[in-house]
């Protein structure tokens, strides 16, 4: 794989802008990386684990030159981030998010990017309940799905070189409309991390009658749920305030299901919930049909189309 651009800046240094710089050295995607997180903290761990070629103290300084700017912050910093970088971009430069959410980032984020540098959001749909400089890792974009958003007008050319880039860091891409992404991304992660919170957040308050049972005899399931209700709080936190509309809407429909099912138990009724539990096991089936090992941990990895 030959380089991509020139030099790119990474604004926050997580899971997934150490994992982008990892899985970019891997396949010489950029001629250099700088990159600038706000706590002093982690400026000092990333130099001290080689993450980028330059950390700097400033955003202004790590984003100068730069051909790719990733801002790779909590979705709810964004707007903050892009409007302090935007004086110091320069003309013909990309400036593109990780952000789990895309209607209100481009709202927060677009009206910042000055005339002359492109703006192409995009969404990895690949990440770990790990956060911080130190837990990237260079395979955790391949063979996973990256969303680009582009909004209406956007540079075609510069969409290219970023699906480009993407598709170097092992991705597969794919385009889409804010409104869209956010409603699919209420029904896949959001909804679903929102779920795993509560019933540990359950499980919990129970301790107090189980002691430490419910850890002791924890199953896969119930295990589950506790690695994904052990993400990062800020970034979940920005997530549902930022994706209200499509979460509340899904939740209703949860909240529907959910009652429906607990009726069928309290009154007995084996056809509902054996009908349900038949329909649901069809879906997963189905998916395993056309490509997808569900058990495997690339469960959600595209391997029919290429
Ligand atoms: N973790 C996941 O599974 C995942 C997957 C896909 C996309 N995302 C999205 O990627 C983004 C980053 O997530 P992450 O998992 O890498 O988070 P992380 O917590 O690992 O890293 C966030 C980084 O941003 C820095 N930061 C926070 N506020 C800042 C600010 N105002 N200015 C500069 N730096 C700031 C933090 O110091 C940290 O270095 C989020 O928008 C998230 O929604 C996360
Ligand atoms: O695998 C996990 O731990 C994740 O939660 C990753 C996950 C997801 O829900 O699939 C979480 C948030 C993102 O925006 C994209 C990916």
């Amino acid at each position: 794989m030959t380089q991509v651009y020139g030099k790119v800046a990474l604004i926050g240094l997580g899971l997934i802008a150490s994992s982008m710089f990892w899985a970019m050295r891997r396949r010489g995607l950029a001629g250099t990386v700088s990159g600038f997180a706000r706590s002093r903290e982690t400026r000092d761990t990333a130099r001290r684990i080689g993450l980028c070629d330059t950390v700097c103290d400033s955003a202004a300084e790590a984003v100068a030159d730069a051909d790719l700017v990733v801002l790779a912050v909590p979705v709810g910093a964004m707007g903050a981030v892009a409007e302090e970088i935007a004086p110091h971009l320069k003309p013909g430069a990309t400036v593109t998010d990780v952000g789990s959410v895309k209607k209100t980032v481009i709202d927060t984020v677009g009206p910042h990017i000055p005339e002359g540098v492109h703006f192409v959001p995009g969404h990895p749909l690949a990440g770990t309940e790990h956060s911080g400089p130190e837990s990237g890792f260079a395979t955790l974009f391949d063979d996973r799905w990256c969303l680009l958003v582009p909004p209406p007008g956007a540079d075609p050319e510069a969409v290219a070189r970023l699906r480009l880039y993407w598709e170097g860091l092992g991705s597969f891409v794919e385009e889409m409309d804010a409104e869209h992404h956010d409603l699919v991304l209420a029904v896949t992660s959001h909804a679903p991390h929102l779920i795993a919170y509560t019933m540990v957040g359950v499980a919990d308050d129970l301790r107090r009658v189980t002691d430490s049972e419910v850890i002791k005899y924890s199953a896969a399931g119930f295990r589950d749920f506790t690695r994904i209700a052990a993400s990062d709080p800020t970034m979940w936190r920005d997530v549902f305030l930022n994706n209200k509309e499509a979460t509340l809407e899904i939740l209703g429909r949860f909240t529907e299901e959910l009652f429906a099912l607990q009726r069928a138990i309290r009154t007995g009724d084996g056809d509902h919930l054996h009908a349900y539990f038949t329909r649901t096991r069809a879906i997963r089936r189905g998916i395993i049909q056309a490509g997808q090992d569900t058990d495997a941990p690339d469960f959600g990895r595209k391997k029919v189309e290429r």
